[in-house]
């Protein structure tokens, strides 16, 4: 496995070996040994979850509050997104600052978001199918949301002309300035 960096401390992107032959491919999409050796420490994963979205879908920006927070491990296994973290950690120096990362069932890429930042996508294909595991239990009244084009975040979403199709609770998401932060 690869693992590259972001500019921000925390989120990792992760290259799994790919071993391709005459049928297909296969990958090891999750070790723990290996992944608590990328992280730095150990990580416990208790749920997993999959949401298929069409082109233009734009899921996000979301976290959820301590003590609920949740690290999330995401990959795209069929299509391609472009993928984002946004630090909402206070005393951060890169508070506010964002990563993204393009995420496919081609590239075979994940993008491990610590607890302490806010996460969304955008479909870039036709369709695409989303798979992800979470540190924490989805825990609603724990939601939270930041508004995914807050102009002080300002995150170059490729959107080439498309007007991204949002759910309602999105469209109506606080600015960094009124969202919840963590501590
Ligand atoms: C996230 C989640 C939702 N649900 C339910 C609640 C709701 O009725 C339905 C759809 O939920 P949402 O609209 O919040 O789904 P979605 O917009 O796909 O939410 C997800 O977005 C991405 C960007 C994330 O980072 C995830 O953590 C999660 O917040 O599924 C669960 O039962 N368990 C869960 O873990």
């Amino acid at each position: 496995m690869n693992i590259l960096r972001t500019e921000l401390d925390g989120p990792l992107i992760l290259e799994p070996k790919v071993f391709g032959d005459a049928r297909g491919f296969f990958m090891e999409s999750w070790n723990q040994r290996g992944f608590d050796a990328a992280v730095g420490h150990p990580v416990t994963f208790v749920q997993d979850n999959h949401s298929r979205s069409a082109r233009g879908v734009l899921r996000g920006l979301h976290y959820q509050l301590p003590p609920h927070a949740q690290g999330k491990l995401v990959r795209c296994t069929q299509g391609l997104v472009y993928d984002v973290a946004v630090d909402l950690r206070a005393s951060s120096p890169t508070f506010g600052r964002w990563a993204g990362v393009e995420l496919s069932g081609e590239n075979h890429r994940q993008f491990w978001i610590p607890p302490g930042f806010a996460h969304g996508f955008l479909v870039l294909s036709e369709s695409a199918d989303f798979l992800y595991k979470t540190t924490a239990f989805y825990d609603q009244p724990s939601e939270a949301a930041l508004r995914w084009d807050d102009p002080s975040v300002a995150i170059t979403w490729p959107l080439d002309g498309i007007e991204p199709l949002l759910s309602g609770k999105d469209v109506v998401a606080p600015l960094l300035a009124d969202a919840r932060r963590f501590d």
